[in-house]
């Protein structure tokens, strides 16, 4: 059984708030991750504002993309970090910057750097990408035996992303990823997020 991450789109509009409510409305999503790329600290802080209380009201967790600094200093529960966000002494320096909120971390398609996070005391990893997307030129292709790989030996959750939808998320599920994390497939669903957040659910049983 998978739970469902939402994440942002890499920019968003004044309507945002609207359309973030209707999608967790829709269905049991379990985290949603601001990730706003090319956006000014300011922006960033105005729009964990306006929308940090839209999600924990829904009793989903808040991860920061990218900003384990600012993570902690606006409260929200974690931070998702790839390994050129990490700060200076890598994922236990930022153990310890986010003291009890979670941790995420990127991990590409690689095991040894998911087993030195989980041992360093990330909350989960991520493995990806899975598909091809159009959502950012991924540096890295994960193969699907990964997830039943990681799930066979350890205990801490696996995030399984990148071009992620309801005709191929099946397999993931199958493989044993923890989570599927999605852009597209809820932000880009032709009938809206809401409907892009029930196929998901539904197609990951
Ligand atoms: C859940 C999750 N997994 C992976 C990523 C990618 O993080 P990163 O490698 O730092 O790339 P950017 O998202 O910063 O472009 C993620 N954000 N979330
Ligand atoms: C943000 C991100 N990280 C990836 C990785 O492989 O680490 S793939 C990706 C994009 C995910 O968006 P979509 O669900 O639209 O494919
Ligand atoms: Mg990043």
């Amino acid at each position: 059984m998978s739970a469902l991450y939402l994440i942002s789109p890499p920019r968003i509009g004044p309507d945002f708030a609207d359309a973030l409510a209707a999608a967790l409305d829709a269905g049991a999503v379990s985290a949603f991750q601001l990730r706003l790329k090319d956006a000014a600290e300011d922006d960033i802080c105005r729009a964990v504002a306006a929308l940090m209380p839209v999600v924990q009201a829904r009793d989903v967790a808040f991860i920061l993309n990218d900003r384990a600094d600012l993570a902690v200093r606006l409260g929200c529960d974690g931070a998702h970090l790839g390994q050129e966000d990490l700060p200076k002494g890598g994922v236990k320096a930022a153990r310890a910057l986010l003291r009890n909120a979670s941790l995420g971390v990127t991990c590409h398609d690689s095991r040894h750097l998911a087993m030195e996070a989980a041992e360093a005391g990330a909350d989960y990893v991520a493995f990806g990408a899975f598909f091809p997307t159009a959502t950012k030129d991924a540096k890295s292709h994960a193969e699907i035996e990964i997830l039943a790989w990681w799930s066979s030996i350890m205990e801490v959750p696996c995030v399984a992303i990148g071009g992620i939808d309801a005709g191929n998320c099946a397999q993931l599920v199958e493989a044993g990823a923890d989570f599927l994390a999605v852009i597209g497939a809820v932000w880009h669903h032709p009938d809206g997020s809401a409907a892009g957040v029930r196929a998901m659910l539904a197609a990951m049983g």
